[in-house]
């Protein structure tokens, strides 16, 4: 059956257009979270989603050590002026078990080695020097310098990640940190990703007359995979709807989400919601605040999530980052959070028009010593250039217009998380 949902039934209309965050909101209200989980090898969990709580199961530091290198001193409760004399007994490396440290003594010790028993404070070697037997302190030590407390950082059982989490470098270190070699995961969501159009040629291949490049799905797969997608690649499709419904069907049943590129528009030649009509989905035809990305179509067939990027390939990648973000956020059981962005003033003059949030290519500059951001390529939907000579996008508020040098724009830059 076909169904339709008109946009107003679901989506906030704004001036005619509707409001990013609306849109975020109903394309991921297609998208059904994935349950399966997997266990996987912790240096392969980067990037994907924690199916599981994590409690503390081992203190941090796990044992009383030594943050530098130098002396283990046992000072009892006293400060020890400098000039001090104490003899040194013992040599302790990191992995070493120490032997206990009779009180006004001390023991050579490395950076992380265990600390002695009485010992309660660490000289640095360069605040000391050796005269035969003995340790002369060349500076004062008070108890407790430079010693790392059995669990001062994580006690046994406190709470450290939450399932939804995506892990990243940081996760993964206090995963191992903690003695896991693996971890619960979600299964990775599955994305097939086509591109369509008439005029679009395969790189590698001759050029025919009024044919360009398909530079779309080479990107968004790219984008996704960046993501942590497993990706499939769907090909590249003539404006054909019954081919389109066709493919849509087949990359439904292995797939989580399909997305295509281009015909998301008003124009005769654009197929993609007829398509998924045909598919036997549900779709919504969105017209968004946005800028680049104003056209997009949102649904599901079978049980994927449907997702119809605008053909421009600037529409295509601030479409995939805002609505992508979304069905993937959802797929993955995650809420969507957008990236804020930095607040940095612009650099230049920029001339626009109030109603859409604008996405732009953006450099980071120098103006008087201090930083800003100088906005390039002026209302390109298609240009690659300018992209790929920015630092980042650049978000103007809908109703900032036009945007004065000095004027505070929000920056992000890219792969600081704004890629999926
Ligand atoms: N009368 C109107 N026309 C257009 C509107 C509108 O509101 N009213 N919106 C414009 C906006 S904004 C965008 S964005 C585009 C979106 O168009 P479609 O999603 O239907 O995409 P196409 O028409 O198929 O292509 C647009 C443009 O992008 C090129 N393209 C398409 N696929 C690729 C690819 N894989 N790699 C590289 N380039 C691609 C295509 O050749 C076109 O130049 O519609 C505006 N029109
Ligand atoms: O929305 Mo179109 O994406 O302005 O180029």
């Amino acid at each position: 059956m076909n169904v339709h949902i008109p946009a107003g039934d679901v989506c906030a209309e704004v001036g005619g257009l509707i409001e990013i965050e609306t849109a975020s909101t109903c394309a991921a209200a297609y998208a059904m979270p994935i349950t399966e989980t997997e266990t996987v090898a912790i240096h392969h969990a980067g990037g994907r989603t924690l199916a599981e709580d994590i409690s503390a199961e081992l203190a941090m530091p796990p044992f009383d050590q030594s943050a530098m290198d130098g002396y283990a001193v046992a000072l009892g409760d006293v400060m020890l002026p400098a000039g001090t004399r104490m003899p040194v007994i013992g040599r302790i490396a990191a992995g070493q078990i120490p032997k206990e440290l009779p009180p006004g003594h001390a023991a050579r010790i490395f950076t992380g080695a265990p600390l002695p028993l009485h010992a309660n404070a660490v000289l640095m070697q360069e605040h000391g020097w050796r005269d035969g037997d003995e340790l002369v302190l060349n500076r004062m030590l008070r108890s407790g310098e430079n010693i790392r407390r059995r669990g001062e950082d994580i006690e046994i059982g406190d709470h450290l990640l939450s399932r939804g989490l995506r892990l990243d470098a940081r996760h993964i270190a206090l995963l191992s940190a903690q003695g896991r070699a693996s971890v619960t995961l979600r299964r990775r969501p599955r994305v097939g990703i086509i591109s369509t159009g008439n005029e679009l040629v395969q790189p590698g291949l001759p050029l025919a007359e009024a044919s360009i490049y398909d530079s779309n799905r080479p990107m968004v797969m790219t984008l996704a995979a960046q993501a942590g997608l497993e990706v499939i690649d769907g090909g590249c499709m003539r404006d054909d709807p019954n081919a389109l419904a066709v493919a849509l069907g087949e990359l439904s049943i292995t797939c989580d989400l399909v997305v295509t590129t281009g015909g998301a528009s008003v124009g005769d030649e654009d197929y993609s919601a007829t398509a998924v009509a045909r598919a036997g989905g549900i779709f919504e035809t969105l017209k968004i605040a946005l800028k680049p990305g104003k056209p997009a179509v949102v649904g599901r067939v079978g049980e994927a999530a449907y997702l119809g990027l605008p053909g421009n390939p600037v529409s295509a990648l601030v479409s995939w980052l805002i609505l992508g973000g979304a069905v993937v956020a959802a797929l993955e059981g995650r809420r969507f959070q957008r990236p804020s962005g930095c607040p940095m003033p612009a650099a230049s003059r920029f001339e626009r028009r109030p109603g859409r949030t604008e996405f732009a290519p953006g450099r980071l500059v120098e103006n008087s010593g201090a930083p800003a951001v100088e906005i390039l390529g002026r209302g390109g939907s298609a240009r690659l250039r300018p992209l790929v000579e920015a630092d980042g996008l650049v978000e103007i508020h809908p109703l900032h217009a036009p945007v004065a040098p000095g004027d505070m724009i929000f920056f992000h830059r890219f792969r600081d998380g704004f890629t999926v």
